[in-house]
This record gives C-alpha cells, sequence and structure tokens, in this order.
C-alpha cells in the first residue's frame, strides 16, 4: 500500500529525518533524543526536534522551555527554541498547564503529531529528530507511514527482556523499509570515577549479539551518569552537552558517519 508522504511548510527544507524508537518506554528514548540533538549542535549543525511522545512529553523539561508557549502566527506554529537555538515542539508547548494529561485517542495524536511536521516553521534544519512514543504501536506507525523518515534510530537498555523488544522495533522499521541507522544501547554501563573501570551493572551487554544476530549497527554505548539524570531534571541538558564535549563529539560522529554528514 502507498501512502503519499506529508510535505513541510513553505520555505522549509529539512535535510534529514530521523526517529527514535525504543521497544518499551523508559530505556532513556527522549534523553538520547536530546543528547543527540545537542551533539549535532555542538558540530554546528541546525537541530530541530519534533516530540511526538505526545503523552509522556519529556523533551520541553530537560531543555528548561517547559514554561514557553509555540505560537501561531498566521496558522503556522512557531517552534520554542531552546538556549543553544534547538527548534522543538511538543504537545507541552501548547496546552495550558504543563503537567495536564493528554487523554487523546491514537487517531487523533497521529493528526496532531503529523501537524507538528506540516504545520510548523521549521525553516532551515539540518537534521529533524522525532521522538517517538515508545512502543510499536499507532502513533509510531502513522508517522513511519506519512511522514518522510530518513532512517531510524533504535534505543535500548541493557536487560534481557529489552532485546527482544529491540527485535520488534527493527522488525517494524523493516516492514516499512525504512532504513535503520543503528542501536543505541543506554544505561550501558556505569564508569567508576576513581578507578576509570566499567561496571556492567545489567550484566555484561548483549547488544553486539542482538545487533549482529538482526544486521544492524551498533552505534554507541552510553553510561549510566548522574550529571546527565542531574542536569536533565534541571533542564540543562545543554550544558552536559559542553561538559561532556568528548562524549558528545563521538556520538554526533558516529551519527555523521551513519546517518550522512550534511553539506
Ligand atoms: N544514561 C543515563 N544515565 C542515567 N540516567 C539516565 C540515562 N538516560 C536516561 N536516564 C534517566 O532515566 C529516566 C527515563 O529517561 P527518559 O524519560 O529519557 O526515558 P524514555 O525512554 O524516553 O521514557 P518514556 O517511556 O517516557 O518514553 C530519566 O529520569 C532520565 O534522566
Amino acid at each position: 500500500m502507498h501512502i503519499e508522504k506529508e510535505k513541510p511548510q513553505e520555505g522549509t527544507n529539512i535535510k534529514k529525518v530521523v526517529a527514535i524508537m525504543s521497544g518499551k518506554g523508559g530505556v532513556g528514548k527522549s534523553s538520547v533524543t536530546s543528547l543527540m540533538a545537542v551533539s549535532l549542535q555542538n558540530k554546528g549543525y541546525k537541530v530541530g526536534i519534533l516530540d511526538a511522545d505526545i503523552t509522556g512529553p519529556s523533551i520541553p523539561k530537560v531543555f528548561g522551555i517547559g514554561e514557553k508557549r509555540a505560537i501561531a502566527i498566521n496558522q503556522v506554529i512557531q517552534p520554542v527554541e531552546t538556549t543553544t537555538g534547538i527548534k522543538v515542539i511538543s504537545v507541552n508547548l501548547m496546552i495550558d498547564q504543563e503537567d495536564a494529561p493528554v487523554v487523546w485517542r491514537g487517531p487523533l495524536i497521529g493528526s496532531m503529531v503529523k501537524q507538528f511536521y506540516t504545520d510548523v516553521a521549521w525553516e532551515e534544519l539540518d537534521y529533524l529528530l522525532i521522538d517517538l512514543p515508545p512502543g510499536t504501536g499507532d502513533v509510531p506507525l502513522t508517522i513511519m507511514q506519512s511522514l518522510p523518515v530518513d532512517g531510524i534510530v533504535v534505543v535500548s537498555s541493557p536487560q534481557d527482556l529489552v532485546q527482544l523488544i529491540v527485535k520488534k522495533s527493527v522488525n517494524m522499521a523493516k516492514m516499512m523499509a525504512t532504513p535503520i541507522y543503528g542501536l543505541v544501547e543506554n544505561m550501558s554501563y556505569f564508569e567508576c570515577p576513581d578507578c576509570n573501570k566499567k561496571h556492567y551493572l545489567f550484566g555484561e551487554s548483549k547488544i553486539e549479539e542482538v545487533a549482529k544476530d538482526m544486521d544492524i549497527h551498533v552505534l554507541e554505548k552510553l553510561p549510566i551518569n548522574q550529571d546527565f539524570v542531574t542536569l536533565c531534571d534541571e533542564g540543562r541538558v545543554e550544558v552536559f552537552g559542553k561538559t561532556y564535549f568528548g562524549l558528545c563529539e563521538n556520538l554526533a560522529e558516529k551519527l555523521e558517519e551513519r546517518i550522512g554528514g550534511i553539506e
């Protein structure tokens, strides 16, 4: 079945659309999306984040922009910019109260997410990162069918069960014939600040095995990091990007390598 892909606003030029997916909630998908955005922005790219995790939107919070509002001018929604100029759109930037629950059914959420692509003044972007809702349900499916997603990054954490769930995400992407740029294993290990030894708290990672089995790349293994939690909680993920410059540079380089750099 061929579904026509949605088109962005006139005057908008998005070079790569990357969807970030996870088979289940709580693996740090939104945190990894933010870190990817910060890392690419640090490298000088123009980056936007479309927060499609409508019922659990956390992107505005980690950037400390939860109080700001996205306004519409002539029916075109203006994204909110973070301190370093990352453009963000999220349902949390549009509802009256940040903590109000969004109790909509799938089709309504799907059409809202489409509008986040078609009705937003994204203008010039090198990378638009879409933070998908967790799982392989209705909304991720709608997005992958109707938006021109160039490829997918799958985020997982090291537990056994997650490996099974990763396979679901990967299989869904394959069914949609959407390329998979690779897997990011989040909270992969803890590096002791005193002895620099890596401790695998959830057991030795099986990600290489899973990736090989599914014929996909391991993009990166990210550590458990206390500063990351604290700065995300404080809405200062961009400060993490500056403090852990090396980690972010590494992540950006791997993304560039897999997604393709932007001229
Ligand atoms: N590498 C990390 N080190 C330490 N804590 C982390 C790391 N990644 C994420 N976290 C923490 O884990 C929690 C869940 O992260 P996050 O909200 O990004 O998950 P998610 O997978 O997007 O969840 P959701 O199910 O809402 O989509 C947050 O408190 C976050 O700060």
